[in-house]
């Protein structure tokens, strides 16, 4: 997907909210696991009953890896599902990966050619060859983890080096990288006050922003300095919609937590 289709998705859905599917089998409703597929029956219903309020979707690969061959299976038909059905959608595989070159290249390729996300996040420690060869995919986006939305994040990524933090290392360097037009970055909704000199160095580009709702993360917050002219951000929640009721209306529940968020958004734009 082009950057230009995304926009011209949040302008027409007045959204910018990816939802996460972080399936954890003991905490969906319990009759879904009388089902052959449980992971999957849970995502198509959470798609079918939000995907008017959100732009994206984004499952975090670890949950799906976590129950072996039957999960990856599960995020299959989920991408497959998306990409039938909701081709205008945005599809992100939170993997976290990154390696040396040749290894990096067959990443991009499980998730761009094999199971067709339109972007993946990818690690910035072990640097630009790790990185190049997801950018050389057309159409596909590298989400780099800049400022992430945990704890650990001050460990190292606000680390002051040669007068910068690393972070701010991480957002000037790729910038040179080849084709870093195709490169957007993980900001955590937890480091809103950063936001403004985020903005200084990637004015233009598209921020993931997790962290709004379980983690804390305020919406307000985050657009106050993240918004650009392109709108530029994806707020993604996971835990604070997919599991807002764990009875039969399950559905209808996390449709009333996106909307919630959407409203606001939709607020935001006007
Ligand atoms: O800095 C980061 C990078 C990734 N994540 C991932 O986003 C979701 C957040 O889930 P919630 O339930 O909305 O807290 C999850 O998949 C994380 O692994 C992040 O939180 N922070």
């Amino acid at each position: 997907m082009t950057t230009q289709a995304l926009v011209e998705q949040i302008r027409r859905k007045k959204s910018f909210l990816c939802i996460g599917l972080d399936v954890d089998l003991n905490k969906i409703p319990k009759h879904l696991l009388e089902t052959e597929d449980p992971i999957f029956e849970f995502n198509k219903a959470i798609i079918d009953a939000t995907h008017h309020l959100a732009v994206g979707y984004k499952p975090n690969t670890a949950f799906y890896e976590a129950y072996g061959i039957k999960g990856w299976k599960s995020l299959e038909k989920t991408i497959n599902y998306l990409n039938a059905n909701y081709p205008e959608i945005f599809t992100i595989a939170d993997a976290k990966r990154g390696d040396i070159g040749n290894t990096s290249t067959m990443y991009a390729k499980a998730f761009f050619e094999d199971l067709k996300f339109d972007s993946v996040t990818v690690a910035p420690y072990m640097g630009k060859d790790s990185i190049e060869p997801f950018l050389a995919f057309k159409n596909k986006h590298t989400i780099l983890l800049a400022l992430t939305s945990n704890q650990g994040a001050f460990d190292f990524q606000t680390k002051d080096i040669e007068g910068k933090k690393l972070y701010e290392q991480v957002l000037e360097l790729s910038k040179s990288y080849q084709n870093s037009e195709n490169l957007m970055y993980v900001v955590g909704a937890t480091k809103a006050e950063y936001l403004s000199d985020i903005r200084k160095i990637i004015p233009h580009s598209f921020l993931l922003v997790p962290g709004v709702g379980a983690q804390g993360g305020n919406l307000k917050d985050v657009c106050k300095y993240g918004l650009n002219d392109q709108v530029g951000l994806l707020i993604n929640s996971s835990r604070g919609i997919i599991y807002a009721s764990d009875a039969i209306d399950f559905a209808e529940a996390a449709a009333d937590k996106a909307l919630e968020l959407q409203k606001e958004m939709s607020q935001i734009l006007s």
